[in-house]
């Protein structure tokens, strides 16, 4: 069974058709990404997948169950996790206080809670912290950990963004452009930490990008969008040889590596 199924998905505002009957599926484990041309619907396609945003028409399955009703944090606690194209932190916190923080939907004790039950509350704290820790050895962070995140350039709070969503131990990640604005050498840095939690950890990748060398370097499938609809799905080679695919990006930048 795929891990995540988009069926038929359609999304209209007002007259504008951000998504028209968009169908493609994620098997387990792999890279998959989705591109297209500027405001051909990619990132409202996510934000359908994350719970932002609630399709007109269609069904989003998540391991063979029905998402599209449930609240954003709830499809989060099901193991979907989600980094931010605009960076979603707490600039004046620590890099190690804001994962911390992207964590508290994992507590069972919660924020509030937490006071009333010590015992349980310190025993997953240690859970949490270790949790925490991990991601930030992954992600090479250790020497920013308690640096304050507004003060860190913009490749590196890309990379807490990342982590945060990291820390959140998900089945799913879905990465909204986790590359842009970067340097070549941080683009590296990035492209490496997505082949490892997908190599290392069994994640299953979704990812935005516009960067065409990344997305056939990195995707095991991708599908296209153009003014809302899919004009392609398929590998790499496929997707390179697709005369749509080839004909929407004339004018922008060659589908090649
Ligand atoms: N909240 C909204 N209200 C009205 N229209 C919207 C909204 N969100 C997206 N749209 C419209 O839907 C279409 C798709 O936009 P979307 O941002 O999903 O494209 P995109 O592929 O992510 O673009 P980009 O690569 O520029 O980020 C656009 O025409 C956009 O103006």
């Amino acid at each position: 069974m795929p891990i995540l199924e988009v069926e038929n998905v359609s999304l209209q505002f007002g007259g504008v058709k951000a998504l028209d009957d968009v169908s493609y599926h994620l098997e387990k484990g792999e890279i998959f990404s989705l591109i297209g041309p500027n405001g051909a619907g990619k990132t409202s396609m996510l934000n359908c997948i994350s719970g932002l945003y609630k399709p007109t028409a269609g069904s989003i399955r998540f391991n063979g169950k029905e998402i599209l009703g449930m609240k954003p944090y709830k499809r989060t606690s099901l193991g979907i996790a989600r980094a931010f194209q605009n960076i979603a932190l707490f600039e004046h916190m620590s890099v190690l206080d804001n994962l911390k923080l992207g964590r508290h939907v994992k507590m069972k004790a919660g924020i509030f809670t937490g006071g009333l039950y010590w015992g349980g509350a310190e025993k997953e704290e240690v859970v949490h912290r270790q949790s925490v820790e991990e991601v930030i050895e992954f992600l090479e962070m250790q020497e920013i950990r308690h640096t304050p995140v507004g003060t860190l350039p913009y490749g590196l709070k890309k990379r807490v963004e990342v982590g945060r969503a990291l820390a959140l131990e998900p089945e799913l990640i879905l990465l909204d452009e986790p590359m842009a604005g970067m340097n070549s050498a941080e683009k590296e840095d990035m492209a490496r930490f997505i082949l490892d939690m997908h190599e290392l950890n069994g994640i299953t990748v979704f990812l935005i990008e516009h960067d065409m060398g990344v997305i056939m370097d990195l995707s095991d499938k991708i599908a296209v969008l153009d003014f809302g609809k899919r004009i392609g799905f398929g590998t790499p080679e496929e997707i390179q040889k697709n005369p749509e695919v080839i004909k929407a990006y004339l004018g922008e930048q060659e589908v090649t590596t």
